[in-house]
């Protein structure tokens, strides 16, 4: 049986993580990281991928394109590419992973690096036409920000120099729209990141984990579906983030707390592993002990930990964090940066020093 290829989509910088969930969950032979990409075999994908935390989203690859210049004669190769492919084996294999009732519709969702005498509608409009025709289906352009209907199979097309890469959505929706979210505020953090930060932490099973700036709770509600049974707690200065961390987190078992990140209600030693991604200036400022002395964090953060314990902090500036965290008695393990939404923030893993 010849092997399906699959592609996971990521935040660009933590596509290491997700390889590594790729293959701890068995859910393929991991073959290339690519940018904000990356690429998998399996002979019988199954359900299982769709259960990624790490990925905003996984394809099945339907075929490579060469030759997408940049001019807009160059897009015929790709209609062609379209109109020819096996779509009876490629709709048999996304069945298996995720059973569907009969497709609305066919979208596209396009994107490329570099100038194009073309936009990314006319490279939607490109492959979703001849798709469409194809499946005897509508196609459902996003031209002028139109939204698709739900339902619809869902393409995405990235091109990146000569290269087109046609894939097609395994599941409803993009794994990111995590069902959990009830409330959203700003600064929420984007799941598959919060996903990766547990996953950097390693906590082992029953460990107690602290976010002590847990906003809506995307951090500790991801650590909880992680399934390792662990003791968690989520506590911000904000009484309505953490009422809508409770709302997100209904039925995990996390336990939420209004408290100052400077001056925990946990008693010294008390905690294995902290997961958070602090107040960041512009976004979501620091308020109270924060406010008043940024360093009063890490030195907290110092005394809750166990000897040996780990933090793993999403930060907007790496120098400084990892500068105020040695100072409280830290080593730094790693650092990696990441981009979301035009921000640069970077992760850095600390250790608490004995
Ligand atoms: C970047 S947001 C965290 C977002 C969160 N991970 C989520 O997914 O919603 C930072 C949070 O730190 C909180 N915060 C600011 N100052 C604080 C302090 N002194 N102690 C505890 N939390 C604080 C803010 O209320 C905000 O919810």
């Amino acid at each position: 049986m010849t092997a399906a290829r699959l592609l996971a989509r990521t935040v660009r910088g933590i596509e290491p993580v997700v390889a590594d969930e790729i293959r701890e969950r068995g859910l393929g032979d991991v073959e290339h990281l690519g940018h904000r990409e990356v690429w998998f075999r399996h002979t019988a994908p199954g359900p299982a991928v769709l259960g990624l935390r790490t990925a905003d989203d996984v394809f099945l690859v339907a075929t490579t394109v060469a030759g997408i210049g940049r001019h807009r004669a160059d897009l015929h190769g790709l209609t062609r590419a379209a109109a020819a492919l096996p779509l009876r084996g490629l709709l048999s294999a996304r069945a298996r992973c995720a059973p569907t009732a009969e497709p609305s519709g066919v979208d596209v969702s396009a994107s490329f690096l570099g100038r194009r005498n073309y936009s990314r509608y006319d490279l939607e409009d490109a492959v979703g036409e001849p798709l469409a025709a194809a499946l005897g289906l509508p196609y459902h352009s996003r031209r002028d920000g139109a939204k698709p209907p739900p339902g619809g199979l869902s393409w995405r097309v990235t091109v990146t120099g000569e290269r087109a890469v046609l894939a097609l959505r395994i599941g409803a929706r993009p794994l990111h729209r995590r069902s959990y979210r009830r409330a959203s505020r700003p600064g929420s953090l984007h799941p598959p990141l919060a996903s990766a930060l547990v996953r950097l932490a390693a906590p082992p099973a029953g460990a107690r984990l602290l976010d002590p700036c847990c906003g809506t709770g995307t951090i500790p509600v991801e650590a909880a579906l992680a399934g390792s049974g662990l003791s968690i707690v989520g506590s911000d200065r904000d009484p309505a983030a953490v009422a809508a961390a409770a709302a997100n987190g209904a039925g995990t078992g996390v336990r939420w707390v209004v408290a100052d990140a400077g001056a925990l209600p946990v008693p010294s030693g008390a905690v294995d592993v902290v997961v958070s991604n602090p107040p960041w200036d512009r976004q979501v400022p620091p308020s109270g002990a924060l406010a008043r002395e940024p360093g009063r964090l890490y030195r907290e953060l110092h005394r809750v930990l166990r000897p040996g314990g780990r933090a793993v902090l999403l930060v907007p500036d790496a120098e400084a964090a990892v500068a105020e965290a040695k100072a409280a008695g830290f080593a730094l393990r790693g650092r990696r940066a990441v981009s979301l939404s035009g921000r640069h923030p970077e992760i850095v893993e600390l250790d608490r020093r004995p």
